[in-house]
């Protein structure tokens, strides 16, 4: 009998993480098409800041479900965010794997301690 996999074995699920992968490719895409067939391309048409502005406030109404604590509104508007961030990477030239590999270099390193090893700054 196979044995069960312990915590840091388990690999993250792969559905997760690939389905941000292919919503990239498929937001890379659509840049530069017709924007009356496409909302990535109409957005991505509009600006830079346009789409600055859509992210913050979807993860405006994001936070709004958080604190509410209504749970199934904030599935949704996680999607409405995460999509809107993908939207931003695409446009700045950001890839998955960029934002990867920055996850992956701070694995194993507390928040806390990352705070306390940061330079002071100068009062005054
Ligand atoms: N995940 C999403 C997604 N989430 C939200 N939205 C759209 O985002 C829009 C948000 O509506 P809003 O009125 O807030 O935004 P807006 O139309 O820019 O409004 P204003 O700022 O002008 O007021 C809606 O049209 C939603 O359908 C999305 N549109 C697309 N996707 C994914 O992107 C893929 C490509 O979509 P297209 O680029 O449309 O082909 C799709 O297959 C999906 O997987």
């Amino acid at each position: 009998m196979a044995k069960a996999a312990k915590p840091e074995e388990r690999k993250a699920s792969p559905a997760r993480e690939h389905v941000l992968e292919r919503l990239f490719e498929t937001v890379q895409s659509r840049r530069g098409t017709d924007p009356t067939l496409s909302h990535s391309a109409r957005l991505m048409a509009r600006g830079r800041n346009k789409i600055a502005q859509k992210f913050g406030e979807e993860a405006v109404e994001c936070l709004i479900e958080a604190v509410n604590g209504n749970r199934k509104e904030l599935v949704g508007e996680s999607a409405d965010v995460l999509y809107h961030l993908i939207v931003m990477w695409v446009d700045a030239g950001v890839s998955p794997e960029d934002v990867w590999a920055e996850l992956k270099r701070r694995e194993g390193t507390s928040g806390i301690a990352e705070k306390a090893s940061r330079p002071k700054e100068k009062l005054g």
